[in-house]
């Protein structure tokens, strides 16, 4: 397991050491204790989530508020990604930042997102599976968000716009500075 530490504290790109044989691959996508040892940090995953979603979807940028913040464990399982990580911890000295990395099947990179962000991302592939595990549970009371596009993040999703499948909750999210200012 390699752990990478990203600009952003507390989250971190892990690449899991991968066995190959003349079945296939095996790789552990989580163990506590080896997560533990490597990042320093204790989590008590209690809830995964999975996707399935064609080219073109983006789903987020999502995020719960107080009490019900999740830190997540991402990682695709088949097809590609365009991950997008924004720190919205008010006394960050990232606050606003965010950081963008390509998942998927190839890569096999898995990334840890600490509680205190918003989370989205853009499926390059079709037939994209997205696996990630949460330590709080979904609360629909609690959910939030930041539109994909908006212009005080400045995310650069390598995509034309034309082409974009997004929920209806989502093209209504409303703009970090509505949120944060
Ligand atoms: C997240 C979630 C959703 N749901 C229900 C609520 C809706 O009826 C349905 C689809 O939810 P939503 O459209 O919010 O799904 P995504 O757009 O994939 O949301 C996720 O996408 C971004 C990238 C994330 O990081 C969040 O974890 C999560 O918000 O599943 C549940 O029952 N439990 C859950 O934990």
């Amino acid at each position: 397991m390699i752990v990478e530490q990203t600009q952003l504290e507390g989250c971190f790109i892990i690449s899991p050491k991968v066995f190959l044989d003349d079945r296939g691959y095996f790789f552990e996508s989580f163990n506590r204790e080896t997560f533990k040892h490597h990042t320093g940090v204790s989590v008590d995953f209690v809830q995964d989530n999975q996707s399935k979603s064609s080219k073109g979807v983006l789903r987020g940028l999502h995020f719960q508020t107080g009490d019900f913040q999740q830190a997540k464990l991402v990682t695709v399982i088949s097809g590609s990604v365009l991950d997008v990580s924004v720190d919205i911890r008010p006394n960050s000295p990232t606050f606003g930042k965010h950081f963008s990395i390509v998942l998927n099947e190839t890569n096999k990179k898995q990334l840890f997102i600490p509680r205190g962000f918003a989370h989205g991302f853009l499926v390059l592939e079709d037939d994209t599976i997205f696996s990630y595990k949460c330590d709080n549970y979904y609360n629909k009371s609690a959910e939030r968000g930041i539109i994909y596009n908006d212009h005080t993040l400045n995310i650069d999703w390598h995509f034309k716009t034309e082409n974009l499948i997004l929920s209806e909750k989502d093209t209504n999210l409303p703009t970090f500075e509505s949120l944060f200012a």
